[in-house]
C-alpha cells in the first residue's frame, strides 16, 4: 500500500475542487486533488456552457421566425440538427479543454492524483486499491452533484429517457418531447428544443416554474413561457412504460384530470443531489442524517459539525450555482488550510439567472421571506415598457422588494427581458446597501430596459410612503399583483 501525507486534501476537482485546492495553496498549505474523472468541470462539460449553447442556437431559430413582426419575412428556418450539436459540441469542448489546461498542469506538478476517494478514517482517505492519502490539517469534498430521476422513470432504463447529462449528445432534435421537472434544467432546456423545432410539454407538481416563489412573477414567467411550450405545473407523474414508439406517461392533475401520451423522447430535469454517496464521511467523524447528509453543516465556514472536514459546491447542497462554488471553494481551502482555526467567508448578494425568454432571476431576499407588514413592493409590467416594446420583447414583470423602516432595497424577483442585466444591477445596488432613494439617483439612459426599472424603484418609493403615510394600512397587499 502506497501512502502520500499532504497538509490538505481537495476530493474533486470541479470548479468548486479547483478553487479549494488554490486557496488551501495561497494560506501556505500544501494541497493535493484527488479526482477519478472525467475532468473539465460540471459547468463546461455538462452544465452551464453547453445549456447556453444550445439556448442559443435556439435564440437564433426564435429570431428569425419572430422577424416578421417587424415586416421583415425570412420564412421558418430550417434548423439543421446535426450542425446545431455540432456548434454546442465543439465550442463545449473549447471551454472543457480551458479548463483541463489548470487540472493538467496540476497533474504535471504531482498535485493532483488520478482515482476515487472515500474516508477510511478522520483524515485519511484510500484512493482506489492502493493508496492511502493521510491529510495533516483537513479535508475538502468537493464532490458536485448527481442527477436525481423519479423511481418511476429511472427503472425504465430507457435510452428514450435522458437527463441533462446526456441531452448535448442529441445527433437529433425530437419530433415531440415531455420535459418532467420545471426547474432552471426543465425551462431552459426544454424552451431551447421547443425553438429548434421539438413540440415540448413539462410537467412538475408544485406549481411552481424556474424556482420563482413571487406569485406575481411565476404567473408572468408561466404565460411568457406557455407561449412556445404546454405547461402542466400541477401535475403528479403517475405511471410511465418503455413502448416500441416511445414512453408512455401518465399523469395527473391538481384538479384529478388524468392525461397520457406517448413521447419519443423524454427528458428527466427533476434536480440535482449531492454527490456524498460512496465516501463513508462518517468515517471521518461526521454524523450523517437519513439522506446521508451531513446532520451539521455551517453555511459560513462550510465545517462539517467539529470534523476536520469542509464541503465546497454542489456537494453542500446549499447553492448550486457556479459562482457560489467559486466562493465555497475558496471559504473551504483557506479554512481547511488553517484548521482548527475556523472564520466565516464572506458571502455575497444571492444571484440567480435562468436563461428562458423571458430571463427569470432572483436577487437578495426572496418573496417567501418577507415580512409584509414592513416591507413594500415596486412593480413594473414590461408589456408597456418603452424599449422593451422596440424589440418586441414587451413581456414580463419585475417586482422589487424594499424595508420601510429604512428604504433598503431587499430583493427582487422578475421574469422579463434583459433579465440578467437588470439582476446585477440590483444584486450590485443590494450589496452596496443602497436605499430606494440611493438608487434613483443613479443615472438611466433613454430608451433603455434600465428605465423599467426605475419605474418599478418609483413604485417601490410611493408605494412605502402610502404605507408610512398611511400608517398600516396597505400592509398584507403592498404593491398589488
Ligand atoms: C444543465 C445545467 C446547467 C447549469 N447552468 C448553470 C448556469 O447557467 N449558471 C450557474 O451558475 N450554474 C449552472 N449550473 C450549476 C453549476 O454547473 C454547478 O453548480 C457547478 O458546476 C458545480 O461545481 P462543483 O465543483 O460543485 O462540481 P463538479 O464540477 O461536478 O466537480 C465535482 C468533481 O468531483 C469529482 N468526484 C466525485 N466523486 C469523487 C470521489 N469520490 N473522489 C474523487 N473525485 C470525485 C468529479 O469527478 C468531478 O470532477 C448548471 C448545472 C446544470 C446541470
Ligand atoms: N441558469 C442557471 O443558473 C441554472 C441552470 C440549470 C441548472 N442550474 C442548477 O442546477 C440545479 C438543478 O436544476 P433542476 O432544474 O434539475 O432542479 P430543481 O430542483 O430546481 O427542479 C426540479 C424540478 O423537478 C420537479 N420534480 C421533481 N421530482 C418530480 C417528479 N417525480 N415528478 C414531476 N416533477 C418532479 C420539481 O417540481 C422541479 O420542478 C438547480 O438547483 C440550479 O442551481 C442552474
Amino acid at each position: 500500500m502506497r501512502e502520500q501525507t499532504v497538509d490538505v486534501a481537495v476530493i474533486g476537482v470541479g470548479t468548486a475542487g479547483l478553487n479549494a485546492r488554490r486557496a488551501a495553496e495561497k494560506a501556505g498549505a500544501q494541497a493535493v486533488a484527488i479526482d477519478p474523472g472525467p475532468l473539465g468541470t460540471l459547468c463546461a462539460r455538462v452544465g452551464c456552457m453547453p445549456s447556453k449553447l444550445l439556448i442559443a442556437a435556439g435564440e437564433a431559430a426564435h429570431a428569425v421566425r419572430e422577424a416578421k413582426r417587424f415586416g421583415v419575412h425570412a420564412g421558418e428556418p430550417r434548423v439543421v440538427p446535426g450542425e446545431v450539436m455540432g456548434r454546442v459540441r465543439r465550442e463545449r469542448d473549447r471551454f472543457v479543454e480551458y479548463q483541463l489546461k489548470e487540472v493538467r498542469r496540476l497533474a504535471a506538478n504531482g498535485l493532483l492524483i488520478d482515482g476515487r476517494a472515500r474516508f477510511v478514517a478522520t483524515n485519511e482517505l484510500a484512493v482506489g486499491d492502493d493508496l492511502r492519502v493521510k491529510a495533516r490539517k483537513a479535508v475538502v469534498v468537493a464532490t458536485g452533484s448527481v442527477v436525481k430521476v423519479p423511481p418511476l422513470l429511472a427503472k425504465l432504463e430507457s435510452p428514450r429517457v435522458i437527463d441533462s447529462d446526456q441531452v448535448f449528445e442529441l445527433e437529433a432534435i425530437p419530433e415531440r418531447l415531455l420535459v418532467v421537472g420545471a426547474g432552471p434544467i426543465g425551462v431552459e432546456l426544454g424552451q431551447a428544443l421547443a425553438r429548434l423545432g421539438a413540440r415540448v410539454t413539462v410537467i412538475c407538481a408544485d406549481g411552481k416554474v424556474a424556482g420563482i416563489r413571487d406569485p406575481a412573477v411565476l404567473a408572468a414567467a408561466k404565460s411568457g413561457l406557455a407561449r412556445e411550450m404546454t405547461l402542466h405545473t400541477r401535475s403528479k407523474l403517475e405511471a410511465a412504460e418503455a413502448r416500441v414508439d416511445g414512453v408512455w406517461v401518465r399523469f395527473r392533475g391538481e384538479d384529478g384530470e388524468v392525461s397520457e401520451g406517448t413521447w419519443p423522447m423524454v427528458l428527466a430535469a427533476t434536480g440535482r443531489e449531492p454527490r456524498l454517496k460512496g465516501l463513508e464521511l462518517e468515517r471521518a467523524g461526521v454524523e450523517l442524517d437519513d439522506k446521508g447528509r451531513p446532520r451539521e453543516l455551517d453555511a459560513t465556514t462550510l465545517q462539517c459539525g467539529e470534523a476536520p472536514v469542509f464541503l465546497a459546491g454542489d456537494a453542500t447542497g446549499l447553492h448550486p450555482l457556479l459562482h457560489e462554488a467559486i466562493d465555497d471553494g475558496q471559504i473551504a481551502g483557506r479554512n481547511a488550510a488553517s484548521f482548527p482555526t475556523v472564520l466565516p467567508g464572506e458571502r455575497r448578494t444571492p444571484l440567480g439567472i435562468v436563461f428562458t425568454d423571458p430571463q427569470v432571476a432572483f436577487v437578495g431576499r426572496r418573496f417567501n421571506s418577507l415580512d409584509l407588514a414592513t416591507c413594500s413592493i415596486g412593480q413594473v409590467d414590461f408589456g408597456d415598457q418603452g424599449r422593451a416594446r422596440v424589440m418586441g420583447k414587451n413581456h414580463g414583470l419585475l417586482r422589487v422588494y424594499g424595508s420601510d423602516a429604512t428604504g433598503a432595497l431587499l430583493g427582487a424577483e422578475l421574469a422579463g427581458p434583459a433579465g440578467e442585466h437588470l439582476a446585477h444591477l440590483l444584486a450590485w445596488a443590494i450589496q452596496s446597501s443602497l436605499t430606494v432613494e440611493q438608487a434613483l439617483r443613479l443615472p438611466f439612459y433613454h430608451p433603455v430596459v434600465e428605465e423599467g426599472l426605475r419605474t418599478a424603484l418609483l413604485d417601490l418609493r410611493s408605494q412605502m410612503s402610502a404605507k408610512t403615510g398611511a400608517g398600516k394600512a396597505a400592509a398584507g397587499a403592498p404593491g398589488g399583483g
